[in-house]
């Protein structure tokens, strides 16, 4: 089992509940307070201990007898190689981000052992199952890489939603005054589509300099009200002259400073500790009270005073947004909703804006638990040797659906995966004493293609091409590592090399294998021995295509490159990393993504 989070606790419990025999539990975290309100393993006594560990102990009060190792580690860590994930009947995946689960598949596809994928995202989750020849592998189609962006116009002109206002708030503003602006247009689309909106961009560049212009005054005790007065009056009136715009919009109104100060006489600002300041809309005094404070000098707290501590040490230093940094959430919020009312939007609180500018999906613990009990019961089927009659599933909600659960037949492997359908071995070899050409001439070149066993090489004909885990270490034309000991390339015991060969006089002999290596210590000199399946399969004609084009100079194909053709029927639950409103990546959230 990797990962003991939040649907990590729940099978670990249904696992040692439902009479698991041998159960290994790895995961590389330690425990947090936020994960309490889920992940019923961990209670407040064991914040910042393993997670692990603890979701061990816990399991073993339901079940005393159940046999359950712990791991306090990363899954990528050379310890858990092919032959000790080859050392289980099946494989569950209870992972946050896309590479661990990669890593998963791929050890689990070269181990040739089952593997239950899963994820949840709010109210949707599925489960899914991967075994080499037999079912998709996690890697077999491409997933969908959706990041949501928004126009530029539309973010720097005519926003109509609250979302538009947060992302300039966060983007623009909050970048062109305590960031460094350039780095940060990533949601927003650069597409210029038409004469019209190009001279707007341009416009718009002009605007952004001048904003740069205006923080050379960060400190000057008058600061927050120029700031005010250029973005939410000066930008606003220029806006306003053109007239193009609001033939479809709504004409924004600007906001008058000195009108907008002298209506807060006798305000009192809300406690910031208070609930009501975090989950209530702030009227049009507190949100001025809270722009203001936070771009004043004067102010403790304030971001702009942050900086220019932070520039004595470091004079290009930047702040980047982060939606757990009380101030700059504050500042967001603020900017968001005066921004919101010259548009006539509904301004938000400080909770929902944080959910929209850090794209949080809350957990909810009913799914995965859902997601939990459909990975025992595949388990099973997996176990009693039925993997054929197990399916993927998927829980959705609300919607158009009429079910929450509904499944389908797993897809077969993809014929040119470059994870699952190329040849895989375990590599045994002394890694302090073995060269690199002796792999090249040993273990790949000498042999007869498609026999032999243990100690015979690959028989690959032609020119070879080998990539380690830091890329290209030989080829035709670069032979200059053949000399080097594998150690000195940095290669060992959990490396993976990718080799290709390219035989002119036979195509079909033309492959892709991944060698996993082992390191040998007792092994002399060159000695190796190669575990898995010699019958190799051909590598697919796109990829001839694609290995031709080297002789002309290009690069060689790499074994890892995900190349296959976008088949993928159903859009995974995944973490931010991969696709959706890509408004925040910080990949410790419950960012998930459908
Ligand atoms: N490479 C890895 N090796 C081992 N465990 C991993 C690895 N990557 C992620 N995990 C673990 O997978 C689990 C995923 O659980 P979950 O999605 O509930 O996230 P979480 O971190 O517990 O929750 P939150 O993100 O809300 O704090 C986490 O406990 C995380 O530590
Ligand atoms: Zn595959």
């Amino acid at each position: 089992m990797v990962g003991a989070g939040g649907i990590g606790c729940e099978l670990l419990k249904n696992l040692v509940m439902s009479g698991f025999g041998h159960i290994e539990v790895v995961d590389l975290d330690t425990i947090d307070l936020s994960n309490l309100n889920r992940q019923f393993l961990f209670q407040s006594q064991h914040i910042k201990k393993s997670k692990a560990n603890v979701a061990r102990e816990s399991a073993l009060r339901f079940n005393p007898a159940a046999d359950v190792k712990s791991h306090h580690a990363s899954i990528f860590e050379d310890r858990f190689d092919i032959g000790w994930f080859r050392s289980f009947d099946v494989v569950l995946n209870a992972l946050d981000n896309v590479a661990a689960r990669r890593h998963v598949n791929m050890m689990c596809m070269a181990a040739n052992v089952p593997l239950i994928e899963s994820g949840t995202a709010g109210y949707h989750g599925q489960v899914s199952i991967h075994k080499r020849g037999v079912a998709a592998c996690y890697d077999c189609f491409p997933k969908p890489v959706e990041r949501k962006t928004y126009p530029v116009c539309t973010i720097r002109s005519t926003p109509s939603e609250p979302i538009h206002c947060i992302v300039w708030a966060k983007n623009y503003l909050y970048s062109s005054l305590f960031g460094n602006p350039e780095d940060d247009t990533g949601e927003i689309d650069n597409a210029q589509r038409s004469e019209t909106e190009a001279n707007e961009i341009k416009e718009l560049k002009v605007e952004a300099e001048a904003l740069k212009k205006l923080r050379e005054n960060m400190g000057h005790a008058d600061y927050g009200k120029m700031v005010f007065e250029k973005v939410f009056n000066r930008d606003i009136q220029r806006l306003l002259g053109m007239d193009d715009l609001w033939k479809t919009h709504a004409r924004p109104t600007p906001l008058d400073f000195d009108a907008v100060r002298a209506a807060m006489a006798g305000f009192v600002p809300a406690d910031p500790a208070s609930l009501a300041f975090d989950q209530t809309v702030w009227d049009l005094s507190m949100t001025v009270h809270v722009f203001l404070e936070r771009l004043a000098a004067a102010s403790a707290k304030a971001l702009s005073e942050r900086l220019l501590e932070h520039r004595k040490a470091d004079a290009a230093c930047a702040l980047s947004f982060d939606k757990d940094d009380e101030p700059s959430l504050n500042f967001v919020t603020a900017a968001a909703n005066l921004r919101a009312r010259c548009f006539h939007i509904a301004a938000r609180s400080r909770f929902d804006v944080k959910q929209m500018a850090g794209n949080i999906i809350p957990a909810i613990a009913t799914t995965n638990a859902i997601v939990a009990g459909m990975i025992v019961m595949l388990a099973f089927k997996v176990l009693a040797g039925a993997i054929g009659a197990c399916k993927n599933t998927f829980v959705q909600y609300g919607g158009e659906r009429t079910h929450l659960l509904s499944s389908e037949p797993f897809a077969p492997p993809s014929a040119d995966c470059s994870v699952c359908s190329v040849g895989s071995f375990v590599l045994r070899i002394n890694t302090a004493t073995a060269t690199l050409r002796d792999v090249v001439d040993k273990v790949v070149a000498s042999g007869t293609f498609g026999a032999g066993s243990g100690r015979d090489g690959l028989g690959l004909c032609g020119e070879i091409t080998v990539q380690s885990n830091a890329g290209l270490i030989h080829d035709v034309e670069f032979d200059d590592n053949l000399g080097m000991r594998l150690d000195e390339l940095g290669i060992r015991h959990g490396s993976k090399l990718s080799i290709t060969n390219e035989d002119d006089a036979d195509a079909s002999r033309n492959v892709a294998v991944a060698l996993f290596i082992e390191h040998w210590d007792t092994a002399a000199g060159a000695e190796f021995e190669l575990v898995g399946d010699r019958s190799i399969k051909p590598r697919p004609n796109h990829t001839h295509a694609a290995a031709g084009a080297h002789a002309a100079g290009a690069k060689r194909p790499v074994v890892d490159d995900a190349a296959a053709d976008p088949k993928g029927k159903r859009p995974r639950v995944d973490d931010g990393i991969d696709a959706a409103i890509v408004l925040d990546d910080d990949a410790d959230d419950d960012v998930a993504v459908l």
